[in-house]
């Protein structure tokens, strides 16, 4: 029950890199559901989010750590790497860009890793947007796509795949209001029984939607508790 209750949980976790802190003594417990991660630039949103998914080694030569950071009540160093990735998923704004390589059948290959025929899925599609921008059929290149179409195309594949965890670093922050509010209206049908952590450097813009607020401020949490709570204490 613990574990569907809170998914991730950081205890007394505190990372280094190069030397130099940047997560400080974190213990915080996201929900099932929507969590919103706020902090100014260089605060430590992505650290934390790659903390998760045990990225942080893949990225920094030298990194140390103190604590612990739970998955599903399991201690993330404990679980095999195929395990991780296939339960929990984390997009940033690379990702988007990266997108750009591949045409619209490459990346759903690569993305599936099985053939699905768009027959059966072409009303979902034309739902998100994403069939009208086929201008060149299975062949169009993604980098025809703005980026809320790839972040469309991205939530088809989130259906298909099922994570558990979905964590967008910064990956919304750029969307105008019109796309934001689509997708976050995606978002809101598919938060049943997962759990999203959406990181942001604009707090206004995902307060309303935020089943739990954290704020984290120079490698520190400033904030955990309801949004409502937060407003009301300004
Ligand atoms: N490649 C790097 N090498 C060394 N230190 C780094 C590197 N990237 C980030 N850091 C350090 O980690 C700290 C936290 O950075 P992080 O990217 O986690 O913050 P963030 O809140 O996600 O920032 P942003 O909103 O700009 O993405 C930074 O202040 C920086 O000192």
């Amino acid at each position: 029950m613990k574990s569907r209750k809170f998914p991730i949980r950081f205890e007394n976790f505190s990372l280094s890199v190069d030397g130099k802190s940047v997560l400080e003594n974190i213990t915080l417990s996201f929900v099932e559901g929507m969590n919103v991660l706020y902090g100014p630039r260089g605060s430590g949103k992505s650290s934390l989010l790659r903390s998760i998914v045990k990225l942080n080694t893949e990225i920094f030569n030298e990194i140390s750590r103190s604590g612990s950071v739970y998955l599903f009540d399991q201690n993330v160093e404990d679980l095999d790497d195929i395990y991780v990735r296939k339960n929990a998923l984390y997009l940033d704004t690379s990702f988007i860009d990266a997108m750009n390589q591949y045409t619209f059948d490459e990346f759903l290959k690569l993305a599936l890793k099985r053939k699905i025929s768009l027959e059966n899925f072409s009303e979902k599609l034309d739902d998100l947007g994403i069939l009208r921008m086929l201008i060149r059929g299975q062949k169009t290149p993604l980098s025809v796509f703005s980026p809320a179409e790839k972040i469309s195309l991205l939530l088809f594949i989130l259906e298909q795949k099922k994570p558990r965890v979905i964590l967008m670093d910064c990956l919304l922050d750029h969307l105008d209001d019109e796309n934001l509010e689509k997708i976050m209206d995606m978002f809101l049908k598919m938060k049943e029984e997962r759990t999203f952590v959406i990181s942001t450097r604009i707090l206004q813009r995902f307060l309303y939607i935020a089943d739990l607020l954290v704020i984290l401020n120079n490698g520190r949490i400033n904030y955990t508790g309801s949004p409502k709570d937060f407003v009301l204490r300004m």
